[in-house]
């Protein structure tokens, strides 16, 4: 496991149980249970698959380990409104506030300007953030392989989908694919970049792509920043993606999102 991982993963661990003194696991889940607006995450991927387009899940990030503060006027309102007007599938919100200074505040504000679903970027670690995430308003949670446990994998897994969420799971090599392939979820992320070194790397993606089976999303993570990125991608098969980076530092998020997958 990486260093920046591991220093992550030990900063949730404490962030967890300081929320378990303010509220209970089981207080949230009435109130996650009590929630009627689940947005279909996967199925939106699809649709726009279906329809010929890209399935794109926009990121909401304001700042990032590897680079620092990536956007000063950061709205995570008018950010969503301009993704949605301009193709997105779906959101992906930072919520960790230590390393990429985002909130679960940041989430509803972003779900709750727009229509679209969203997923809660975090690092999970504990059944008490997947309770979390939905009765915030959350559609859909990312699980990386390289912070869990294979039965912790499965036992949060469950969870979401219990709740009605969608799962995104996580990898980097060949490794974990195998552990990720284990899962029942349908969506598949290979993240491009090595958490160790932060070098981004489009061939991780390429490289694990002979080892997907049918019924698979690959969603393609991290590093797509140009035209050639997303034809590459596309020339390999993949036509789901998750970036962030280079909507953020655009001045309009939404028109570089059209600018890169153009309809
Ligand atoms: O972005 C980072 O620096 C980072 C560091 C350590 C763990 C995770 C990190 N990023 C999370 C992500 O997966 C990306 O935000 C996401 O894939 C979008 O990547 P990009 O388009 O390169 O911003």
């Amino acid at each position: 496991m990486s260093d920046i991982l591991q220093r992550i993963l030990a900063v949730k661990a404490d962030e967890v149980a300081t929320a378990r003194l303010l509220r209970s696991e089981s207080d949230l889940r009435r109130e996650a249970e009590a929630r009627q607006d689940i947005r279909g995450f996967a199925r939106a991927i699809e649709a726009r698959i279906e329809a010929g387009a890209a399935g794109v899940i926009a990121e909401v990030k304001k700042a990032s380990p590897s680079k620092g503060l990536l956007r000063e006027k950061f709205q995570p309102d008018e950010i969503a409104v301009s993704y949605a007007a301009h193709g997105a599938a779906c959101l992906s919100v930072l919520t960790d506030l230590q390393f990429f200074q985002g909130s679960l505040d940041t989430m509803r504000r972003a779900r709750a300007a727009c229509a679209l679903p969203v997923l809660r970027k975090d690092f999970i670690v504990d059944s008490y953030q997947v309770v979390e995430a939905r009765a915030m308003g959350a559609d859909c949670i990312l699980l990386i392989v390289a912070a869990l446990a294979p039965s912790q994998l499965r036992e949060l897994e469950a969870l979401a989908m219990d709740l009605g969420m969608d799962v995104l799971v996580e990898v980097h090599d060949e490794a974990e694919l195998d552990v990720a392939l284990g899962l029942r979820t349908g969506l598949l992320g290979i993240n491009n970049r090595n958490l160790r070194t932060f070098e981004v790397s489009l061939d991780t993606t390429i490289g694990l792509l002979p080892r997907i089976p049918a019924g698979k999303r690959v969603v393609t993570e991290s590093g797509i920043v140009g035209q050639d990125d997303v034809r590459r991608m596309r020339e390999h098969g993949v036509d789901a993606f998750l970036v962030g980076e280079a909507f953020m530092r655009a001045p309009d998020p939404g028109a570089e999102l059209a600018r890169l997958f153009p309809a």
